[in-house]
């Protein structure tokens, strides 16, 4: 039987947008720790929303580029399950923390933008927890662009047992089709559930909800 497909809420900014999120039955939410970021949270507003998110649901604090003693304070004061970084993070900045971590990469940019390419990517980070694939864009995230599933294939077929999470771009409408697709361990959207950046709209995040459980 097909493991059901765990779902990714990101960059959640209001408790009621923590509070929507988890009564739909998100596995996961993720705090945006990157100033540049519409969606960034500061440390003392993520502690407010870390303490709403419940047990059994996992709160991902996500970085880009950040100095290490910014990682290591979060980590004291927000106690995440996970971490994401989402920037130029090299294998030995990651595993500094002794913290498990997600590795994103941004499917598209240099060198990430053949499946040799990603395949050597991920064999770089050998104590990574999973893989999140993103789509590639300046900002290195949240642009709502779609990725090339086809790009995934290699790095699928090489058998690394490590969870892989799709995002990019996903909706409600086009997110089932994605999983079909691609058979990822999770998915992760941030743009296709929200009213304006930062801000989520529960009906939409319902609606993503349904589309991943009911396949
Ligand atoms: O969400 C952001 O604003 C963001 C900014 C900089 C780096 C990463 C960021 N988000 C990371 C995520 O995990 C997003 O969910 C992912 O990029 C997908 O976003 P979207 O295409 O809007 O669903």
């Amino acid at each position: 039987m097909q493991a059901r497909t765990r779902v990714k809420i990101c960059g959640l900014t209001r408790l009621e947008d923590i509070h929507a999120a988890v009564q739909a039955g998100a596995d996961a939410v993720g705090l945006v720790l990157y100033a540049k970021s519409a969606r960034a949270v500061s440390l003392q507003q993520a502690r407010l929303l870390r303490a709403a998110v419940p047990a059994f649901v996992n709160a991902v604090t996500l970085f880009v580029n950040a100095p290490e003693h910014e990682v290591q304070e979060a980590i004291d004061q927000l106690r995440p399950e996970l971490l994401q970084f989402h920037g130029d993070e090299s294998p030995q900045y990651c595993e500094s923390f002794n913290h498990r971590y997600m590795r994103a990469f941004r499917v598209g940019a240099p060198g990430l933008d053949t499946p040799e390419g990603l395949l050597q990517a991920c064999r770089r980070y050998q104590s990574a927890s999973a893989w999140l694939f993103d789509s590639y864009s300046e900002g290195y995230g949240g642009s709502g662009r779609r990725l090339d599933p086809s790009l995934l294939r290699l790095v699928q077929e090489a058998g690394d047992s490590r969870p892989m999470v799709l995002s990019g771009g996903l909706l409600p409408d086009t997110v089932a089709a994605a999983i079909m697709a691609t058979r990822p361990y999770a998915v992760d959207v941030s743009s296709g559930v929200e009213a304006a950046p930062g801000d989520k709209c529960p009906q939409k995040i319902r609606q993503f909800l349904a589309a991943v459980r009911g396949l």
